[in-house]
């Protein structure tokens, strides 16, 4: 394939630029009542390389959060650089999509008008929203839901539904925000296996907040590990050959190892 070949279908896989998107030593301390300033992220280095699935591991309030908030802009870092081909970039330089642990959608709206509203919300033309709404309501399984409300779905099929409005927004790079937690394990395996097939699909860049091993192990490229001090302490490939199956032996033992990593890292 030509290099304009490869910028076409990179471009119209909605990645721009092909380039990996660089955090380098990223710092963010907050004020806490009682504990004063506390360093959540200690220099914290992230490559976000495009197309890659990419998991944040770490343990509860260890800052996985907080550096999607960075990557996204909802917060300001005290320090640190985000670089993408050899250029500083902000959050507004990027395409992203945001998905929260909650699906976060409205209830007093249809499914097609929660869509509609991200849509609006980013000033994408009207005359492409029934187009979009019907592509990814189908891609998540839901295409006969977009006149139903909200309340009348299940959990899975809501957070379906807020996987189905990010991605019609088409961005770059997906930040998933622990999407499945609160999710029965038997709606999670499915979702997950949805979602990877749209990843393959679409070719889109994620970046996946967790703090279940397995899950990380199961969908990612490759993982970063954090600390409770702040600390990204380790980035660990996973090369396993996909499509992966849940009982995979190899996934098993991935799993193990970087417990043993982790359980290392909180021992010594
Ligand atoms: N706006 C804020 N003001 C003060 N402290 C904050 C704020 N946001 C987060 N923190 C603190 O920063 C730390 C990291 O929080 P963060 O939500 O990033 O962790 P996490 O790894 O995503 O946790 P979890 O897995 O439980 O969601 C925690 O101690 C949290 O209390």
């Amino acid at each position: 394939m030509t290099a304009a070949e490869e910028a076409t279908v990179a471009s119209e896989n909605g990645d721009e630029s092909g380039e990996t998107l660089e955090l380098r030593n990223i710092v963010k301390t907050f004020q806490k009542p009682g504990q004063g300033q506390i360093l959540v992220l200690d220099e914290v280095d992230l490559d976000v390389e495009a197309g890659a699935f990419i998991s944040l591991l770490g343990p509860s309030g260890c800052g996985k959060t907080t550096l999607m908030n960075v990557v996204s802009g909802l917060i300001e870092p005290d320090g640190g650089t985000m670089r993408r081909g050899g250029r500083d970039v902000s959050p507004d330089d990027l395409s992203l999509g945001y998905i929260f642990q909650e699906p976060r959608l409205l209830n007093w709206k249809t499914v097609a008008g929660n869509i509609e509203f991200a849509l609006e919300a980013r000033d994408v033309p009207e005359a492409e929203w029934d187009e979009r709404i019907e592509r990814y309501l189908e891609m998540v399984n839901l295409a006969d839901e977009g006149d139903n409300y909200p309340t009348r779905l299940s959990g899975g099929m809501k957070q379906r539904v807020a996987i189905a409005r990010a991605l019609a927004t088409e961005p770059e790079i997906m930040l998933m925000d622990e999407p499945f937690s609160s999710l029965d394990e038997i709606t999670a395996r499915d979702l997950r296996q949805e979602l990877l097939d749209i990843w393959n699909r679409e070719e889109k860049t994620i970046l996946f907040v967790t703090h279940d091993i397995n899950e990380a192990v199961f969908l990612s490229d490759y993982i970063y590990m954090m600390n409770t001090d702040g600390e990204m302490f380790a980035r660990r490939d996973i090369d396993i050959d996909r499509p992966r199956q849940y009982d995979d032996p190899d996934i098993a033992q991935r799993e193990a190892e970087l417990y043993k990593e982790f359980h290392e890292q909180v021992v010594d």
